[in-house]
């Protein structure tokens, strides 16, 4: 057994010793009640057929998914944990049409975005899935609850992801670093076990050449997308093309980035402009993860982090990995600007 058994809370609260001296501690309490809905859902997930939980709730959601019932308790779970946490204003989840305000009594200072249960479509075939957020702090000058929520990423405080996989891991990022904690249920704590994550560098060994898309929609993709992906499966000279990996699920997709490197992108297509992603609680956290561990995103102009938010559900292109590979499809997007079809009618 680790007796050093680095714990989040032991982790947050020695960066806050270090970094945020004079810090409330909220931060450190928000996270906590994170982590106890991401138990939650660890726990639900697992059991997921035992329980029932699998299937559809019979509802839907804002942007028209069909709700699955883990994707309903799972947002219950991270509702009622930040609520009940006294350190949340307002907070947005992909699972609600509007923000939700908690109750005065009950405020705090810190805005948080989430998605509760990230991959839905992969929930029943139990491949991996997860949950991804963004905490912001509450503009002091801020009056309407929509204008905390409608934040850029360059004004993140920090953002993570948990991956409901073969383990269960919470990858967290602050302008500090991004760092791995695992999942040890027998003692119900998630342990530092990858500490200061950093994606690969192309040339290095840990470097592998993994691209990542659905390529079920390239009859819609633009023309810079289809170069870019054609230069990676049928490379010039003697390069060797790049392996094609995509699970489906987007917390799955990039921690494989992050762990092994590669490029993740989820475009817009002539069918979708804007693609599918979510920028406030899927576009936004991912690419302040991506680049606290040395990557870069980009939404093929500029980093996705730099992106004004206008509401709370709007989708944004996005592409994630290496930086020498997220500049080469931003030059793609001068040569082609978005709209130059691969395919015209
Ligand atoms: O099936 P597609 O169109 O490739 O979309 C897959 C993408 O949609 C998502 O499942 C969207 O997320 P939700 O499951 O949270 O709605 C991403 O995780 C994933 O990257």
């Amino acid at each position: 057994m680790d007796t050093e058994c680095m714990t989040v809370t032991r982790f947050v609260l020695e960066e806050k010793k270090r970094f945020f001296p004079g810090a409330s501690g909220d931060l450190t309490i928000l996270l906590n009640a994170l982590l106890t809905a991401i138990k939650a859902c660890a726990s639900a997930v697992r059991k997921a057929g035992i329980a029932k939980l699998y299937g559809l709730a019979g509802s839907s959601n804002t942007t028209g998914d069909e709700q699955k019932k883990l994707d309903v308790l799972a947002n219950e779970l991270f509702i009622n944990m930040l609520t009940s946490s006294y350190t949340v204003h307002v907070m947005a989840s992909e699972e609600n049409e509007n923000y939700i305000e908690v109750e005065t009594a009950k405020q705090g200072n810190y805005v948080v975005c989430f998605d509760p249960l990230d991959g839905s479509s992969n929930i029943d075939c139990l491949v991996t899935i997860g949950s991804i957020f963004g905490v912001w702090k509450k503009p002091l000058d801020s009056k309407e609850p929509i204008s905390c929520i409608l934040q850029s990423g360059e004004k993140l405080r920090c953002a993570g992801y948990a991956v409901y996989g073969s383990a269960c891991m919470l990858v967290l990022a602050t302008k500090n670093g991004v760092n791995g904690f695992t999942y040890d249920p027998s003692i119900g704590e998630f342990i530092l076990t990858s500490p200061s994550i950093t994606i690969p560098r192309m040339n290095e060994k840990r470097g592998q050449k993994i691209y990542s898309i659905n390529e079920g929609y390239a009859k819609y993709w633009d023309k810079a997308v289809t170069e870019y992906v054609r230069s990676k499966k049928f490379p010039e000279g003697k390069e060797k093309p790049w392996a094609n990996r995509y699970v489906g699920s987007m917390v799955a997709d990039v921690h494989r980035t992050l762990c092994y490197g590669g490029v993740f992108m989820y475009p817009g297509t002539k069918e979708a402009k804007n693609g599918k992603i979510r920028l406030l609680y899927e576009s936004i956290p991912m690419s302040y993860i991506v680049e606290m561990a040395g990557g870069q995103s980009s939404n093929g102009h500029c980093s996705v982090l730099k992106v004004q938010p206008k509401e709370i559900h709007q989708r944004s292109p996005i592409f994630l990995g290496y930086k020498e590979e997220i500049e080469k499809i931003e030059k793609l997007y001068e040569k082609y600007p978005p709209g130059t079809w691969a395919l015209e009618d």
